[in-house]
């Protein structure tokens, strides 16, 4: 068959598919879907198969839709592979250049419904067409569905008030009280931390994003206040949610650190405390929307909303475009919704980047908002005649870290504005910031056996526990602390430089050396990362625990638990779990370390890109260790994670 007719027919293009399915650059699941595609339609033009096949593909890389004329311009930004293939898909693509070309072709197939937005018509929800072709961009029907709803949900929510609005002039007083200015004069030029609160008392929906320790928490406790001394705490349901188990157990913890620290407000001041216990603890939003096991449904819908009136999700970067879509089908109109969380972090596992997308083009307020905010919190923003995210006036973005230590700020800084040199400079001047250029697994296992590393947790772990149960549990406890100080990080699951090479290397380390007996699965000391949740047992993927004799010297695998009494449970019952000396830098998200060590591989990868390096910064609160070459680094700090998708236009025709 010539390279012409490779082109034009179908089944020609569906023996490609097969050719990339069996070189594993496709996934069986994108070939498949293409050939039912044009099992549906026998006549379609050649195009359809290839659409469909690559749309399937780049869902599987995170994209929510095939934007025409982004990825016709630069296939190469989105598709990763040999290179030989690529340039087989690019010379495939030649015929089919132009997005016109693609618009013209796909709008006649029946398995695609164009969006014209000249003659728009009532939605049919019910359509059943696979792909839906909406200004410039394909989707698989689900992912399109799911981003109208979302764009017209959220736009609806910000332009509606709170149910109850408080009043700016009661409003006020308690803002001043809540947020007094900083003695210091360290003073950021605006106070966003008191803005936002203001207009998450306003409205039904608020983004609280900003950097790791910018105050999202501090911002949350103070506005859970506001909210009760409001309304009647007792009858007012607030409920806290997060997208995984450890990210919810993280928002209690810190949300009891920042209440306790909360200024008596007014009268209800000795209620607060009593107010605040009623909440209960975060849970994570399959829960909280009640997943069903073996399905993409939920308990909670547009038929049976949640039971709520506030609902604040923290780590909100972590929600993919399904879950969005879900939750907000699911919360009755009155509630008001807040999402806090770092828009520059790695994106949801899943498709989508939510976050990132719904925080485009804000920073500029429509003129009621800076009206509110002028008598609100006493301070002037700039009025913006137009802003292409209709969402803007409900986006609050904090800026200034308090939490940080400067010289791992200023890195994370430099990285997240792609300032490779300021980087490089960065990592050679400050004293917290340690840099490996040339790294080998040896200075990795190094820094590992240091006082910096685990040196003091595998010290702790020879010593043995007491047989006396509340000693031992101190011990326990102690343990898990130490082991929470310090972490390696890998960009790769795989390979000598990933998290499964990394690992071995550190187990057969402890055995050569004697610190400790490793040998078998299951040893005293091994850190246990779940890998699947296990409602039975209660724990969720990303918990981990530490396989530590009980007081009877039986091997119990202890997890944090409730009020620092670990929860030990026997390693045979844990099916799905692996060490964790390493863990990959997607795992630790949510998760903070006074020492964090990042390791990246010699060879390049697509993996390796600026959210990937920033998330692992700014997990250390102390000290940031860096094993990578130059080039590496550079190449890090360049490539940037482009994700297909429509909100943002889907946002805008809302708006219209
Ligand atoms: N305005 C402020 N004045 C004084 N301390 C503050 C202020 N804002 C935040 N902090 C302190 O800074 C630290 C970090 O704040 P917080 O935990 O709320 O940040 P965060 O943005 O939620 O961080 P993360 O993204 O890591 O969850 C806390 O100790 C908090 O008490």
């Amino acid at each position: 068959m010539n390279q012409a007719t490779r082109h034009t027919h179908p089944e020609a293009i569906l023996q490609v598919l097969q050719d990339w399915t069996e070189a594993q650059w496709l996934r069986a699941l994108d070939l498949s879907f293409a050939r039912f595609l044009l099992s549906l339609e026998p006549q379609a033009p050649a195009l359809l198969p290839l659409a469909a096949a690559l749309l399937a593909h780049l869902e599987g890389e995170g994209h929510t839709c095939l934007q025409l004329d982004l990825f016709l311009h630069a296939p190469d930004r989105f598709l990763s592979g040999p290179p030989e293939l690529i340039t087989e898909i690019r010379h495939i693509l030649a015929a089919w250049s132009q997005p016109q070309q693609w618009m013209d072709l796909l709008s006649t197939c029946r398995v695609v419904e164009y969006i014209d937005h000249t003659h728009p018509k009532i939605q049919d929800d019910n359509s059943e067409t696979p792909l839906v072709l909406d200004q410039g961009c394909l989707y698989l029907r689900r992912y399109w569905r799911d981003a109208q709803c979302i764009a017209r949900t959220l736009t609806e929510r910000v332009s509606h008030r709170a149910l109850n609005p408080v009043s700016a002039e009661t409003l006020n007083p308690l803002l001043t009280q809540l947020f007094p200015a900083d003695p210091s004069g360290a003073q950021e030029n605006l106070p966003w931390q008191k803005i936002a609160c203001a207009l998450a008392m306003r409205g039904r929906f608020t983004i609280i994003t900003g950097g790791p320790g910018t105050g999202k928490t501090y911002t949350a406790a103070r506005l859970m206040a506001l909210l009760m001394a409001q309304h009647n705490s007792e009858s007012l349901r607030i409920v806290l949610a997060a997208p995984t188990g450890k990210a919810a157990v993280r928002i209690n913890e810190s949300l009891h650190n920042a209440i306790a620290q909360l200024p008596p407000l007014g009268q209800q001041a000795k209620d607060l405390a009593a107010a605040f216990a009623r909440i209960g603890p975060a849970r994570t939003l399959h829960n909280l929307l009640g997943a069903r096991p073996g399905t993409r449904r939920f308990r909670h819908d547009r038929q049976h909303l949640l039971d709520l009136d506030v609902l604040i999700v923290d780590e909100a970067s972590m929600i993919h475009q399904e879950m969005m879509a879900a939750l907000l089908r699911a919360l009755p109109e009155h509630a008001q919704l807040i999402l806090l969380g770092d828009q520059d972090q790695l994106a949801s596992v899943e498709a989508g980047a939510v976050l990132a997308d719904l925080c485009t083009h804000t920073g500029s307020y429509d003129s009621a908002t800076c009206t509110w905010v002028e008598t609100t919190c006493n301070c002037t923003l700039a009025t913006a005649r137009h802003s292409s995210n209709p969402l803007s006036s409900g986006v609050v973005r904090l800026q200034r870290s308090h939490r940080f230590n400067v010289g791992i700020g200023a890195l994370a800084d430099a990285v997240q504005q792609g300032q490779t040199s300021l980087a490089i400079q960065t990592l050679h001047q400050e004293a917290v910031l340690e840099w490996c250029e040339t790294p080998e697994v040896a200075q990795i296992l190094q820094l590992a056996d240091s006082h910096s590393g685990y040196r003091p947790l595998w010290e702790n772990i020879r010593r043995a526990g007491s047989k006396n149960i509340e000693e031992h549990a101190l011990w326990v406890q102690q343990i898990l602390e130490q082991y929470s100080a310090f972490r390696l990080l890998c960009a790769l699951r795989q390979g000598p430089w990933g998290v499964t090479g990394i690992n071995q290397a550190i187990e057969d380390h402890l055995q050569e050396t004697g610190v400790l007996k490793t040998q078998g699965l299951w040893y005293a000391g091994r850190p246990t990362l779940i890998t699947r949740n296990d409602p039975q047992l209660g724990l969720s993927n990303g918990d981990i625990g530490i396989a530590l004799p009980d007081p009877a010297g039986k091997l119990r695998v202890y997890f944090p638990g409730n009020d620092s009494w670990p929860r030990a449970i026997l390693p045979s019952r844990l099916k799905y779990s692996e060490s964790a000396w390493a863990m990959t830098v997607h795992k630790s998200q949510g998760s903070e370390f006074q020492h964090t060590a990042l390791i990246l591989p010699a060879q390049d990868s697509a993996v390796i890109r600026r959210e990937l390096l920033y998330t692992a910064i700014t997990r250390a609160r102390e000290k940031f260790s860096l094993f990578a070459t130059t080039a590496i680094l550079e190449q890090a700090i360049t490539r940037r994670t482009l994700r297909m998708s429509g909100l943002l236009s889907a946002l805008q025709n809302s708006a219209n």
